[in-house]
């Protein structure tokens, strides 16, 4: 192309992407919604929609095709609107600023029909003037009765015929996601392709594009145009493992993050090659991110524990490489308090062993080693939030409640703090670990703390499998010293649902084995999927480290008309010293500055007003105790 380069036009198609979705056929789905074989028919259309957007069938045919099988009228072009109107893509919902601003350079060049394109282009700030697309044709009850056959854009290599008519002398981009989009490009008409793959990836498409954008910011981003995305959210990849609840997909989807999601959890080798490219990853109990992980995340940003627990991960790596941890520390608790108050009852019931014996035809009726929970004494280990609740709910039911933690809580209720686990192991008829996975606790209970037990105990761990020594339990649970036992945890646990399980456990009396399922109900997994999400969002999108379990904490107002410094370091004296003469030396005007550090992490964040050099960036990354830095604006 010889054209004027000053000039930028920004040719953009409409169908899957302006909108997510092709308006013809959601036309056929509204007008035929009611017919018997309307669902064949809008797979037809679908099917003539994707031949002609590959290039397998020539526009022409491939529209009037569609037109001869759809059956609508103005009524549904209306309700097709509607429809249209909440389905715009994302990005272009974000960048709405954009498409104002330049709205005299931005072409909608579609084989659509402006009847539906002109309302929602207008809702973005568009120029009805520079949409160029079909009309419909309709009888006098409005009825649609075809296309308009004079306009070019019915014909094949109609957009070809559109774009040479309208002689641009500029530099032309052409964004979209078919095939006749790329052929502008191809004709000599402009000077890139951008394939659009935000809503659809047609590999066809993809293949001969100057690019592939998963997003409207992709493009605004590589053209250094004004966008709501400092960095485009569709190039941060987030890794999402261990099944963690749609609602947490949806969160970073919405928002236009580049999101992998897989149903089982990731093993060391598979996560170092993974981790490379990714930013954010959220697991559950099963994923270790261990040093080695971590040395091969450079990209990573931000982990997301996707339950309370977080010895899952190596935090001081973490800490060190500026990566913040967040988790969901109560979401679940009353989850597990509930299973426990279930399990406790099962278990000095006999309720399991009588079960399965009636499943093999054995009626045992008897009263023999049966009890209530009544005035029983429940002795736990750990204090926390679990623990605390656990107590609540427990004194309701007329237990007696005795507890150890290594941090002086306060007992709630009547509950009675002990000052050894010894001490608790010696009251306790039913005995609750509650405590948490740090190293120090492994195997925390064996042969010497069964033995300081009460004979005939019932003993449960929902907490962590570390911290039990599985032969000592299983010795205690064969010689009846251990009247039964809940375990949810295991020192190993399966991978996956379709891994095996095994354990020492297996097969005893009287014993309930659950798979790690003390936080797995759908209310508390959806508090989690919406919870972690948020704190991460929070801290990628405005720098705030609300419930980091790593990092100082600083809640942030807003980012409004500035840009933002995020700054983790060292924690020595004088960084903030050394990054406000940098500020000085390249005259930046700070309008907010907030600093929050721990023993080992500062956490700087400034707000300045105007725009930044790359040698203001270049000095600051150069503070030696520099962590990590991130600009937002
Ligand atoms: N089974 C499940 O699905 C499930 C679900 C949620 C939580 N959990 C686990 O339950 C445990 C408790 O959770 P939480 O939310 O109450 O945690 P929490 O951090 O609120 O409480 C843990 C408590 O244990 C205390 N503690 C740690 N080590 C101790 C020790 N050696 N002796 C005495 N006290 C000790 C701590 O001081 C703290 O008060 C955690 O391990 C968590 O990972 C399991
Ligand atoms: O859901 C999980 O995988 C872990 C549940 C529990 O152990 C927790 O730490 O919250």
């Amino acid at each position: 192309m010889t054209a004027n380069k000053e000039k930028k036009i920004f040719i953009i198609d409409f169908d899957s992407t302006i909108t997510k979705v092709e308006g013809l056929d959601q036309l056929a789905a509204i007008a035929l919604a009611q017919s018997s074989d309307g669902e064949k028919i809008v797979q037809q259309i679908k099917e003539l929609t994707d031949a002609g957007m590959n290039g397998e069938l020539t526009l022409s045919e491939s529209l009037s095709k569609r037109m001869s099988l759809l059956n609508a009228n103005k009524k549904h072009v209306a309700a097709l609107v509607e429809f249209l109107l909440e389905n715009v893509s994302e990005s272009f919902e974000r960048n709405k600023k954009f498409l104002k601003e330049y709205a005299d350079q931005i072409l909608v060049v579609s084989s659509g029909f402006k009847d539906f394109i002109v309302p929602v282009i207008e809702h973005l700030g568009l120029k009805p003037e520079n949409v160029y697309a079909n009309t419909f044709t309709y009888n006098e009850n409005g009825d649609i009765t075809g296309v308009d056959n004079t306009n070019v854009l019915s014909q094949t290599g109609g957009k070809i015929k559109l774009v040479q008519s309208l002689n641009l002398d500029a530099h032309v981009s052409v964004i979209g996601d078919g095939f006749t989009d790329y052929e502008i490009k191809q004709n000599g008409l402009a000077d890139r392709f951008y394939a659009f793959v935000e809503n659809v990836e047609r590999q066809k498409v993809v293949d001969v594009a100057d690019f592939s954008i998963k997003s409207l910011d992709e493009f605004l981003f590589y053209n250094q145009l004004p966008r709501g995305q400092s960095y485009p959210k569709s190039l941060i990849k987030v890794l999402l493992l261990e099944n963690v609840h749609p609602a947490a997909v949806e969160a970073f989807e919405q928002q236009g993050f580049d999101v992998e999601f897989h149903k089982g959890a990731m093993d060391e080798d598979e996560l170092i090659e993974k981790i490379k490219d990714v930013s954010i990853i959220g697991i559950r109990s099963k994923t270790n991110i261990t040093k080695k992980v971590l040395e091969n995340a450079d990209k990573l940003l931000a982990i997301g524990a996707f339950c309370i627990g977080t010895n899952q991960i190596d935090i001081k790596t973490a800490t060190q490489k500026g990566i913040a941890v967040f988790n969901a520390p109560y979401s679940n608790t009353r989850s597990v308090v509930e299973l426990v108050i279930g399990e406790m009852i099962m278990l000095i019931r006999k309720v399991f062993p009588k079960s399965s014996g009636m499943h093999k035809g054995i009626w045992d009726k008897s009263a023999n080693h049966s009890f209530e929970v009544r005035g029983k004494k429940l002795g736990m280990i750990g204090y926390g939030h679990i623990g605390t609740q656990l107590s609540v709910i427990g004194e309701a039911l007329g237990m007696e409640i005795y507890f150890y933690d290594i941090v002086d809580k306060m007992p709630i209720g009547n509950a009675r703090k002990c000052r050894s686990m010894e001490e608790v192991f010696n009251v306790a008829d039913v005995v609750s670990l509650h405590i948490d996975g740090r190293k120090e606790n492994t195997n925390l209970i064996g042969e010497k703390e069964f033995s300081q037990m009460k004979d005939g105990v019932i003993f449960m761990n929902l907490a962590r499998g570390s911290v039990v020594e599985i032969p000592a339990l299983v010795k205690a649970l064969k010689s009846g010293k251990i009247h039964g036992a809940g375990v949810d945890v295991f020192p190993e646990e399966p991978k996956a649902n379709t891994d095996p399980f095994v354990s020492e456990l297996m097969g005893l009396e009287n014993v309930i084995l659950t798979p790690h399922i003390g936080g797995s109900t759908e209310e508390a997994q959806q508090g989690i999927g919406t919870y972690v999400p948020e704190r991460l969002l929070e801290y990628i999108n405005n720098g705030s480290t609300t419930g980091s379990v790593n990092f100082p904490e600083l809640t942030l107002p807003l980012l409004q008309n500035s840009h933002r410094l995020l700054h983790v370091h060292k924690n020595v004296p004088g960084i903030l010293a050394k990054l406000n003469s940098i500020f000085a030396k390249h005259n930046i005007n700070i309008t907010g500055q907030y600093l929050k550090t721990d023993e080992t992490l500062g956490y700087v964040i400034v707000d300045i007003e105007k725009s930044y050099s790359r040698e203001f960036v270049q000095d600051i990354k150069g503070i030696d105790e520099t962590i990590k830095f991130r600009m937002l604006f």
